[in-house]
Parts: structure tokens; C-alpha cells; sequence
């Protein structure tokens, strides 16, 4: 396996997995390096039931192995919300800055000891000769009141990391894949590697 395919459209995910897989020396391929554009539609309820719905529909249109990954921002003071919907919480354009303001808006009056939050991530890996699979991560911490960092993307300025005292979007590459919910993912995937390796042949 020199390289991977992540079905994914978020340039901030790929980021995340290439210095995920860099270990390995395998290369990240995006469906933002692809020629067709391939955007299926998130129905599911849950970020497994997303996860797999990406995987094993853009493996169907590609006929080869794909990794998903379905994810999002968790607030208990907002009742779980954003959620399955956080990539779209503020509307249609997909808004990263809109979304962050809506939060913090959301939040309005609520103190620093209620706004425990957690990032939750599920990657599925589906494809021609496999049996579907999933691996989940989180990353606990709380909603900050204002944003700092300039790494990451989507909420990691506003997602304090208690760890490490710092928000997520102030912790290099290498220390959000050390912490992440991508990253708690990736190291169970991990375990699987030599496995799916050893099924992959020349098919991925
Ligand atoms: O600050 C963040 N740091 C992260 O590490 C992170 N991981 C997920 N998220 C949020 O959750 C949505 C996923 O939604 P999502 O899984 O549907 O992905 P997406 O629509 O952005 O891309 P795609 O992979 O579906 O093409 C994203 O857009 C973000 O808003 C994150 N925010
Ligand atoms: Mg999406």
C-alpha cells in the first residue's frame, strides 16, 4: 500500500491524515485530487452510519479501497449539538467561520465549568473483497469564549484542550494527531493495518 484513497472533500481532514499516515510513507489521494467531483449525500443519523455510507459509495463509483471519516463537535450545554450536522451548523455554504459564531452564540451566558464539549470521529474503510469496518476516536474538552490558534480548521480555535492548555488550533500537526479524536481513530486503524495490507495485494 503506497498510497490511500480518503473519501473526502474537507481540506482540513486530508491535512490531518497525511501527517497521520506520514509514518508509513503512505501518501494521501483525496476526492479533491480526482478529475470527476464525488459528493455523497450524509442521510445517516450517526457519524458510523455516515462513515460508512461515504466509504462504501465512493468505493462503488471508484471500484478500489476507500477510508471515510465522519465527524463533529459535541456540546452538552447544547444538547450534543452541532453533532452529525457540524460541518453545515450555521447553513448552506459550508461556513467554518459562521459555525464557530454560532456556537459562541449558542453559549451566550453559559460559564466556563458548563461548557465541556468532545470532538468524535468515525473512519470506515470499505472496498472490492472487504468487509466494511469502522474505527472511532474523541477527544474531550470544553468550548472556549473566544478563538486562538491559526493550525487546524473547522472549530479547533474555540475547542479548549484541558491536556495541554492550550486550544486545539494552537497545537502543531503532530500534537493534534498525538491528542485527536482523528488520531485515537488512526491508532486503532493502525492495529488493522498489517491485516488489510496483507488483503490488499495490488487492489488498493
Ligand atoms: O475543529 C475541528 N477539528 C476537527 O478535527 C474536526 N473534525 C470534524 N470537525 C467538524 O465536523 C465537520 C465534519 O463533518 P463531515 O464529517 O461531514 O466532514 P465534511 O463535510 O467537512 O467533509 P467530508 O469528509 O464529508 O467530505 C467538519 O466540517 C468540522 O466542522 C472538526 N472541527
Ligand atoms: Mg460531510
Amino acid at each position: 500500500m503506497k498510497e490511500v484513497l480518503v473519501a473526502t472533500n474537507n481540506k482540513g481532514k486530508v491535512k490531518d491524515f497525511e501527517e497521520l499516515f506520514k509514518p508509513h510513507g503512505i501518501q494521501v489521494i483525496s476526492l479533491k485530487d480526482l478529475d470527476e467531483p464525488i459528493e455523497v449525500e450524509e442521510t445517516g443519523t450517526t457519524f458510523e452510519e455516515n462513515a460508512i455510507l461515504k466509504a462504501e459509495e465512493t468505493a462503488k463509483i471508484l471500484g478500489k479501497w476507500v477510508i471515510s471519516d465522519d465527524s463533529g463537535l459535541e456540546i452538552d450545554a447544547l444538547n450534543g449539538e452541532p453533532g452529525v450536522y457540524s460541518a453545515r451548523y450555521a447553513g448552506e455554504p459550508k461556513d467554518d467561520e459562521a459555525n464557530i459564531d454560532k456556537v459562541l452564540e449558542g453559549l451566550t451566558g453559559v460559564p466556563e465549568g458548563s461548557r465541556h464539549a468532545r470532538f468524535r470521529c468515525v473512519l470506515a474503510i470499505a472496498g472490492p473483497g472487504l468487509e466494511t469496518q469502522t474505527f472511532s476516536g474523541s477527544c474531550d474538552g470544553s468550548i472556549a469564549f473566544e478563538r486562538k490558534g491559526e493550525h487546524g480548521f473547522g472549530y479547533d480555535p474555540i475547542f479548549h484542550v484541558p491536556s495541554e492548555g492550550k486550544a486545539m488550533a494552537e497545537l502543531t500537526p503532530s500534537e493534534k494527531a498525538a491528542i485527536s479524536h482523528r488520531g485515537e481513530a488512526m491508532r486503532k486503524f493502525e492495529k488493522e493495518l498489517p491485516n488489510l495490507i496483507g488483503k490488499a495485494g495490488d487492489r488498493s
